[in-house]
């Protein structure tokens, strides 16, 4: 390797130094006059608001995590406010260094859209009205009189060329071509009409080479990598780039690391070349995705000889007679986040995938929000939906009213999943099936987890990677409101440096001290 690395004629010069040699910054090893890569590409973005603070812009994002799937490596993003001389200028310089400038906002029809405006003085050119846009425009607004605000989308620089893009579904031709000028392509700011304009176009911006990449998951925090990834971004320069990425949100991860290049054996060579400088404990074989694999995973679990493999057996029989009870739209799973119906939303997904194997199905959660719910719990609760693809039916007020509202206006659900855990307070006296009391709404309740133990739902979610709510990391061993929740005493402990801490829930030794920090409602 060392040999390969000392022959400059071998090494692949990679893109994001090269992008650092355009700028003034000008790095003594990099002349500036650098010749673009022939895959770099730079992103304007055009708007007063996204500079206001008034909207966040997703459309830079979009369109890097595009580009690089189709083979190119984004080096620039900029971002200019609706002034036709401050896009002129961005322009000019973007497009000189760059094999591709792709713009969004500011093509519409209001005095602060003046991109097409900016895109023609970058390039001294005229704006014309453009006969073909004229007719679309009339088209789509009706016949215009002279003057008239729509007829602006068709005033474009002189040299336009139409690029018409298709759905990629359909195959139809989308209604609106998207115009660049030179290497400049101009999309619209609407987040979604860029999205499809650009998914339209992908026989344009698809290039050959690939961008290979790598992720490494470390247990220990930056700090005590940082040596060895310097080291390492040393040993390859040129040949890869390396990442380093603190996560303060995950469960089971402090940072990921990425190690990505345009060779996939310079890349495997930089990843291993940092394992073996850590200690092997530093790393966590991190399962991102692991609703993906859930049933392969969770059906596994359910073979083995183990008391966790025993339960997790016993909730899919449960789940899987209630199954073929029931259609789905007679189900529901009552999800508030806790642990215990996280755990559950995931065995049910595995049992739903497995019983409909093609078929998407969505299953109908039913969260009654609490006054003072944790922010952190809300984010989870928004963000778990998301993932498993389940819709939510938030209701918010007291749980024997929110229950009778849910009743009322879903009058086809039968049956409610439930996470309580016969060590519950409200788990004591209760069947695996068991009605609701009848001074209740009348549900059938299912509890798939009543004999699990505190210690089943943490292996259960741990051993999967299953993502959990991030206050059990911080503490809470049970999770009420802000009010009636506090950090469970029992996992307190001083660090060395002399500061208190609190261990996360799955360490709990005590399982009979869940729920000590919570105060119960009377
Ligand atoms: C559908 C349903 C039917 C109920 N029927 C009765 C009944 O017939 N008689 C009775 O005395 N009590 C009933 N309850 C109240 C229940 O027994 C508990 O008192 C209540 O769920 C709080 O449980 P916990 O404090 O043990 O919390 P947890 O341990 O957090 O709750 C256990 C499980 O209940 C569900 N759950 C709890 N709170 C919520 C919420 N806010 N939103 C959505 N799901 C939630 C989750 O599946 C959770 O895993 C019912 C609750 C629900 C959600
Ligand atoms: N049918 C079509 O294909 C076309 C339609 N138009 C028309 O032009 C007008 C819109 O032109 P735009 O250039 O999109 O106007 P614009 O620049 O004013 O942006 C429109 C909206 O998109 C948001 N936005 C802009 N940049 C963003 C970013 N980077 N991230 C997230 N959000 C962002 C803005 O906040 C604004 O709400 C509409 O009236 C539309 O109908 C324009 C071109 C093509
Ligand atoms: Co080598
Ligand atoms: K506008
Ligand atoms: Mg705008």
């Amino acid at each position: 390797m060392s040999c390969l690395l000392r022959t400059p004629l071998l090494r692949i010069p990679f893109i994001y130094r090269c992008a650092l040699s355009q700028t003034q910054h000008t790095s003594p090893k990099h002349p500036s006059n650098v010749i673009p890569d022939p895959r770099s590409v730079a992103i304007l973005v055009i708007g007063d608001e996204i500079l206001k603070g008034q909207t966040q812009d997703s459309n830079s994002y979009f369109l890097c995590h595009r580009l690089r799937l189709y083979g190119h490596l984004v080096t620039r993003i900029s971002i200019v406010g609706d002034c036709e001389f401050a896009i002129a200028a961005e322009v000019k310089s973007l497009s000189a260094r760059h094999s591709m400038v792709l713009t969004t906002g500011g093509i519409g029809p209001t005095h602060d859209d003046v991109t097409f405006a900016g895109v023609a003085r970058a390039f001294g050119q005229p704006l014309v009205e453009h006969p073909e846009l004229l007719s679309l425009c009339q088209q789509f607004f009706g016949p215009s009189m002279p003057g008239s605000p729509h007829l602006k989308l068709a005033c474009v620089p002189a040299t336009a060329t139409l690029n018409y893009g298709h759905d990629p579904t359909t195959g139809d031709r989308l209604p609106f071509p998207v115009v660049s000028v030179g290497n400049v392509f101009v999309f619209p700011g609407i987040p979604a009409l860029l999205e499809r304009s650009f998914e339209g176009l992908e026989h344009l911006f698809r290039n050959g080479s690939q961008t290979i990449s790598t992720e490494l998951y470390l247990v220990s925090d930056e700090v005590s990598v940082a040596g060895v990834l310097s080291e390492a971004q040393a040993a390859f320069t040129d040949l890869v780039s390396i990442g380093s990425y603190p996560d303060w949100q995950s469960n089971y991860h402090r940072v990921k690391v990425t190690v990505d290049g345009l060779s996939k054996y310079h890349v495997e060579h930089a990843k291993r070349w940092i394992v073996e400088r850590l200690p092997s404990a530093a790393f966590i074989k991190l399962e991102t995705r692991p609703e993906l694999v859930a049933e392969e995973r969770v059906y596994a679990l359910a073979e083995k000889d183990s008391e966790l493999g025993g339960r997790v057996r016993e909730a899919l029989n449960i789940i899987n007679a209630t199954l073929s009870q029931h259609l789905l739209s007679e189900l529901s799973l009552a999800f508030n986040g806790g642990k215990d119906c996280t755990a559950l939303l995931h065995l049910l997904h595995a049992a739903l995938c497995r019983k409909f194997p093609t078929k998407k199905k969505s299953l109908l959660c039913l969260y009654v929000r609490q006054p003072e719910s944790f922010p952190e719990l809300e984010k989870f609760i928004e963000q778990t939906c998301h993932r498993y693809a389940v819709k939510l039916r938030v209701l918010e007020g007291g749980l024997l009213e929110s229950l009778a509202e849910f009743r009322n206006s879903n009058p086809t659900v039968r049956a409610v999943l439930m996470g309580t855990r016969a060590t519950d307070p409200s788990g004591r006296n209760l069947q695996e099936m068991a009605p609701t009391d009848p001074d209740w709404p009348q549900f059938m309740r299912i509890n798939p987890l009543l004999n699990w133990s505190y210690e089943d739902v943490w292996a259960f979610l741990r051993s999967l990677h299953v993502p959990y709510c991030v206050l059990y990391d911080r503490g809470y061993t049970s999770l009420g409101n802000r009010r009636d929740t506090e950090r469970n005493p029992a996992l307190r402990y001083k660090k060395p440096e002399g500061i208190w801490s609190y261990r996360p829930a799955y360490t709990l030794q005590q399982s009979d001290q869940e729920r000590t920090s919570r105060k119960e409602r009377p």
